[in-house]
């Protein structure tokens, strides 16, 4: 039998397919092209690469790209000038600086200066709070993306327990607003839970975003259940080589599971697309245009 496989990489080509739609009718009827501003601070390798193909997909769309690669020992006074800097550009609609950041630099307060209207990642103060009661704002790319393949995947999502492993600002929190909001029972468990396998054994959704290679094993899924795994864990594999695992243990999860997202080609390539559906969307709200349909919560 086995667990339907859902496709983030194909899922995310449609959504940057209609991205580009939207891109190309902004530019055509409006003279508008959103901008997305991407900062890096220091030489992370796995960073750099992100960053990366954040700005390849960023052009392909039709958008404009900058990248800021900043000196790993940049002050915070020069960080957040830039930031001001890309605040007042008309032609910058997102702004994303890449966490985490060294550790001289304080993340809330660099990440709080950024204007909450270009702030794609959604995790401004303002657009946690708006999104934590229930108002229009940014929404953090990761559980949107997760979101839309829930949505697609079953439709409604009303009245299903979800539960959500992590509690992180960056995925676990806002992932459990998003399914609240579509009406799950929502439980959000981490590292102290109490019997976290029963726990995990009475969701129809999982999602697992700690961070820990493989924790989640099949024996811990309800059958049917429909398994989003947001892990990227990279691990030592054959050959002296390495590979990338998510927090589940596919084999076994996806065994006893009725969907599941791959690692990787599922929630990751879904990430990048919802930051330029945001970049678009917070584009489309700056200059009071109606906003793309389907790319937002
Ligand atoms: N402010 C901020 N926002 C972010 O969204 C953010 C960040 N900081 N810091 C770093 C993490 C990491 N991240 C990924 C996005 C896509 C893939 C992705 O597409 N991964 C591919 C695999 C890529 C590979 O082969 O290495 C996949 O899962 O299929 C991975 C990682 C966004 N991040």
């Amino acid at each position: 039998m086995g667990a339907t496989i859902i496709d983030g990489k194909a899922f995310a080509a449609k959504v940057r397919e209609k991205v580009a739609t939207h891109v190309a009718r902004l530019v055509d009827e409006h003279g508008i092209t959103p901008g997305l501003a991407v900062v890096l601070v220091g030489e992370d390798p796995a960073s750099q690469v992100y960053v990366r193909s954040k700005g390849k997909a960023t052009t392909e769309a039709g958008m404009k790209s900058v990248e800021h690669r900043l000196d790993p020992s940049t002050s915070e006074a020069d960080l957040l000038a830039l930031i001001r800097d890309l605040n007042a550009d008309e032609t910058i609609h997102g702004i994303l600086v890449q966490l985490p950041l060294p550790k001289h630099l304080d993340e809330d307060l660099v990440i709080n200066s950024i204007d909450p209207a270009k702030d794609v990642d959604g995790f401004h103060i303002s657009n946690v709070g708006l999104l934590g009661t229930g108002q229009k704002s940014m929404v953090p790319c990761t559980p949107l993306g997760c979101l839309m393949m829930l949505r697609e995947h079953l439709g409604s999502l009303s009245g299903l327990n979800a539960v959500v492993i992590g509690r992180s600002n960056i995925v676990g929190k806002p992932m459990a607003q998003l399914l609240l909001g579509d009406s799950c029972t929502v439980t959000i468990a981490h590292s102290r839970t109490k019997d976290l396998p029963g726990v995990v054994r009475g969701a129809d959704i999982v999602v697992a975003a700690v961070g820990r290679p493989e924790m989640v094993p099949g024996d811990w899924i309800k059958p049917g259940a429909t398994v989003i795994d947001v892990g990227i864990n990279r691990v030592d594999g054959d050959a002296g080589k390495t590979r990338l695992v998510g927090d589940c243990y596919y084999a076994s999860c996806e065994k006893v599971a009725g969907a599941i997202t791959p690692v990787p080609g599922g929630v990751g390539p879904m990430t990048i697309a919802c930051l330029l559906a945001n970049t678009v969307t917070a584009c489309c709200r700056s200059h009071g245009l109606a906003e793309p349909e389907g790319l937002t919560a």
